[in-house]
């Protein structure tokens, strides 16, 4: 079924547009759900998949093709791959190449972060066009300061490409250093929301719909955004707002995390909709049930 539709997919492309463009068309074509290809071993069994790389497989290339029409953004976890080696990793350029073939767009949730000679390294592994693993985002970490991750801003833009860094994430402890302050007050978040809007205002400005520096802001994190002095609107760039079912978010919590800028927002959700599997059509279904709740704003 679908094991067919990696191969038949190109190897890499090269996107002649900027990110915030291609991920603009994508939501009005798709809407702005994004679903997580979370291949847990406990959803593995739970769809009678062995835990193994051909369980992965399958689980992974079945999400996709039920799930890309439905789904502005498709995000493969990197951490569910990883966990069955090379030839595990080998499954995720499938998925890769697999949302390219059907039409849609990839954030590799890989969470990468260095210092910034080797941020070059994952940002040729994730963002260059030509690397199996480049999808058309990646999620990166800013623990090593928000300028480490200027080799990955460079590269997203040169490429079309796009990043999501972690700015509030939607586990409790991200606070302890998400609300941590600097000197001058500022606050660990508000510096990242900064570091993405300065960038990307030359982008926006340059035409673009918006920039190719995203950040990620759980639907669980509250009023924190406003009392940390996050200004999600001035960043102009998209928002991963992941936590959004399993993790308890609802589609009222994720409009009133990101406020205004509720149109550059990617509502994203993994386990609450494959839990619906095996059944591509009951997985089309549930994604379709979360994007309606999106629309319609919850209550
Ligand atoms: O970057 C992410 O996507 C992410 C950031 C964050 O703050 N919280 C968070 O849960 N995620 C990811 O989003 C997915 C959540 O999955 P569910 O809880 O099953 O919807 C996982 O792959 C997490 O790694």
């Amino acid at each position: 079924m679908s094991s067919g539709t990696a191969d038949a997919a190109p190897a890499s492309r090269t996107p002649s547009r900027p990110f915030g463009d291609r991920l603009a068309e994508a939501i009005d074509a798709r809407g702005r759900l994004a679903v997580g290809i979370d291949p847990h071993a406990a959803l593995l069994a739970a769809w009678g998949l062995r835990d193994d790389v051909a369980g992965l497989r399958e689980f992974a290339l079945r999400s996709v093709e039920a799930l890309a029409p439905h789904a502005g953004v498709i995000k493969p976890q990197a951490a569910f791959f990883e966990r069955h080696g090379s030839a595990g990793l080998a499954v995720l350029e499938e998925v890769v190449s697999a949302v390219r073939a059907a039409g849609g767009l990839s954030i590799v949730d890989a969470k990468r972060g260095d210092i910034g000679s080797t941020m070059q390294g994952y940002a040729d592994a994730y963002l260059r066009e030509g690397s199996p693993l480049a999808g058309d985002a990646v999620t990166l970490s800013t623990y090593l300061g928000t300028s480490s991750l200027a080799p990955a801003f460079a590269t997203a833009a040169a490429n079309g490409r796009g990043v999501f860094v972690l700015c509030l994430t939607s586990n409790p402890e991200g606070a302890q250093v998400q609300h941590a302050r600097e000197a001058d007050g500022t606050s660990v978040a508000a510096r990242v929301a900064r570091t993405a809007a300065q960038h990307n205002a030359a982008e926006v400005a340059a035409g673009a719909a918006m920039g190719s520096v995203g950040l990620v802001v759980g639907a669980t994190v509250g009023g924190a955004a406003s009392e940390l002095g996050v200004d999600l609107e001035a960043v102009a760039g998209p928002l991963l707002v992941p936590g959004f079912g399993a993790q308890g978010g609802t589609a009222a919590d994720v409009r009133a995390v990101v406020g205004g800028a509720f149109p550059f927002c990617l509502p994203s959700t993994s386990r609450g909709v494959l839990g619906a599997g095996p059944d591509g059509g009951a997985l089309a279904a549930a994604a379709q049930r979360a994007r309606r709740e999106i629309e319609e704003g919850g209550s």
